[in-house]
């Protein structure tokens, strides 16, 4: 298979070396050529599979070019099976046809687990093959970096820089980064925010001098392998729902556009979705975007699901390239106006978009407000950007007839601070991060600039 650039001037790539890069060289994302279609009887003969034999029917495609099937086979096979649930990706019913996809059973308790435990391997495989050792920047609002530390600790041929926003992130989070000590990973603690250390990270992809001749390489969902292993969970919940016999709707808490991203493809490649909603934060320009064409960038706030603080949504623009029929220079107008705040969608594109996705915004309040009643009703604590997501499952589903999914990106235990405001108690950490509070820490605090950053990671590898 074949991926081209969202920008339409890079060259077009195959696997491998999609997944060794981050953005494009002309600064765009990369995106299957075509995507594979699956058939109402092909989805129904899948159902009974297990999580890694349902992920191969649906990733073979995409690294058919990279990987043969009988080595993928035993990739999935070990990725899925470290994780701690052994359905893998359980559902829970939270209320009539309301479900939520409990997405946290991974390492690091969180969805990030389900690509980057795949990644790390897949990467793994191509640098040992090419013996190559490469750089590893990215940016995070708290799990993404730990499940990229995770994902990538087995691999040796690499050294790992994660940027965090200085104290914005949950404790557990930081923790889980700062405390794995070796010599190949580092934390770096950036005082600015979310948006601040992903700029830094992808304008490190345009200003690659700093790397002494390595290959930069991205573990954000700007790299196609961490939207092509989330579109597997999305068939994963609707087959043991009843499809392709019923559709089913999902409700996702969403920042960077990823996760949203991938549900989509799942609808494009055969899978009977009724509605997709994105759920967000009070940091709501999706939702501004989807429900008014408003897309003036706003000042970030900090809030209490933390991991959604983020108003440039990278993965936004793959979404756009669609609405933009896959034309290069269309798209990269837009993302100009997106950049400045001014960009406002034609009429047919903003029709098109409402077609796609409904979406809803939560502040603070109601999200601790979900939380408890979800728990009166039910004694299932939720995490705070998944409370989230069940508001706007509530509030955008068009009917009671077609089960909705709600993605649980995280574990509660996470972010106490949400669950002690919402007036319950903070569970334990699981055995394996019992000792989590004690472990030494170590992250390096620095400024949000491009400059700095690079002169750290230059002086490291
Ligand atoms: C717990 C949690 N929920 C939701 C999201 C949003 O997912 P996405 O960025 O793919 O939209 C994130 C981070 O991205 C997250 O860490
Ligand atoms: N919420 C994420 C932010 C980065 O998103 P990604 O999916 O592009 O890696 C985080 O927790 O780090």
């Amino acid at each position: 298979m074949k991926y081209i650039s969202t920008r339409g001037q890079a060259p077009a790539l195959g696997f491998e070396d999609v997944l060794l890069a981050g953005l494009a060289s002309d600064g765009g994302l990369y995106v299957p050529e075509t995507l594979p279609k699956f058939s109402a009887e092909e989805i129904a003969s899948w159902s009974g599979l297990a999580y890694h034999e349902l992920a191969f029917k649906i990733i073979q495609p995409f690294v058919a070019d990279a990987f043969g099937d009988e080595e993928l086979k035993e990739i999935l096979a070990e990725t899925y099976a470290g994780f701690a649930h052994k359905a893998v990706a359980p559902l829970v019913q939270v209320g009539p046809s309301l479900h939520v996809m409990e997405l946290f059973h991974g390492p690091t308790l969180a969805f990030k687990d389900f690509a980057l435990q795949l990644l790390g391997r897949l990467l793994d495989k191509v640098l040992e093959r090419r013996k190559e050792r490469v750089v590893i920047m990215g940016a995070t609002s708290g799990d993404t970096g730990s499940a990229a530390i995770e994902g990538c600790r087995r691999c040796e041929n690499l050294d790992i820089f994660i940027l965090h926003p200085h104290q914005r992130v949950s404790e557990v989070q930081r923790r889980q980064m700062t405390t794995i000590l070796s010599d190949n990973i580092y934390n770096l603690a950036v005082t600015g925010n979310f948006d601040d250390c992903q700029r830094i990270v992808k304008k490190s992809f345009a200003n690659q001098d700093f790397l002494k001749g390595k290959r930069l390489v991205a573990v954000n969902s700007i790299n196609w392998a961490r939207i092509m292993a989330q579109i597997v969970y999305y068939f994963h919940a609707a087959i043991t729902l009843g499809a392709p016999g019923r559709p089913v709707s999902f409700s996702v808490p969403t920042g960077n556009f990823g996760d949203i991203f991938a549900g989509y493809l799942a609808k494009k490649m055969g899978l009977p979705i009724e509605q997709l909603i994105v759920a967000t934060n009070s940091n709501d320009i999706l939702h501004r975007i989807i429900s008014d064409n408003n897309a003036q960038q706003e000042s970030l706030e900090h809030t209490l699901s933390p991991s959604m603080d983020i108003m440039v949504s990278s993965n936004f623009e793959r979404l756009l390239f669609d609405l933009c029929d896959q034309d290069g220079e269309k798209l990269s107008a837009l993302m100009a106006d997106m950049d400045d705040g001014s960009a406002s969608l034609s009429i047919n594109q903003v029709n098109k978009l409402k077609s796609l996705f409904s979406s809803a915004r939560a502040d603070d309040a109601t999200t601790c407000s979900v939380i408890e009643r979800v728990w009166k009703d039910n004694e299932y604590l939720l995490d705070p950007h998944t409370a989230i997501g069940v508001y706007a499952a509530e509030k955008c589903r068009k009917s009671e007839q077609t089960p909705i999914v709600c993605l649980a990106t995280a574990h509660p235990v996470k972010f106490p601070d949400a669950i002690i405001r919402s007036g319950l108690e903070s569970p334990s950490l699981p055995e394996h991060l019992a000792d989590l509070f004690d472990r030494p820490e170590s992250q390096y605090v620095m400024e949000a600039t491009m400059e700095t950053v690079q002169e750290f990671v230059t002086a490291r590898i």
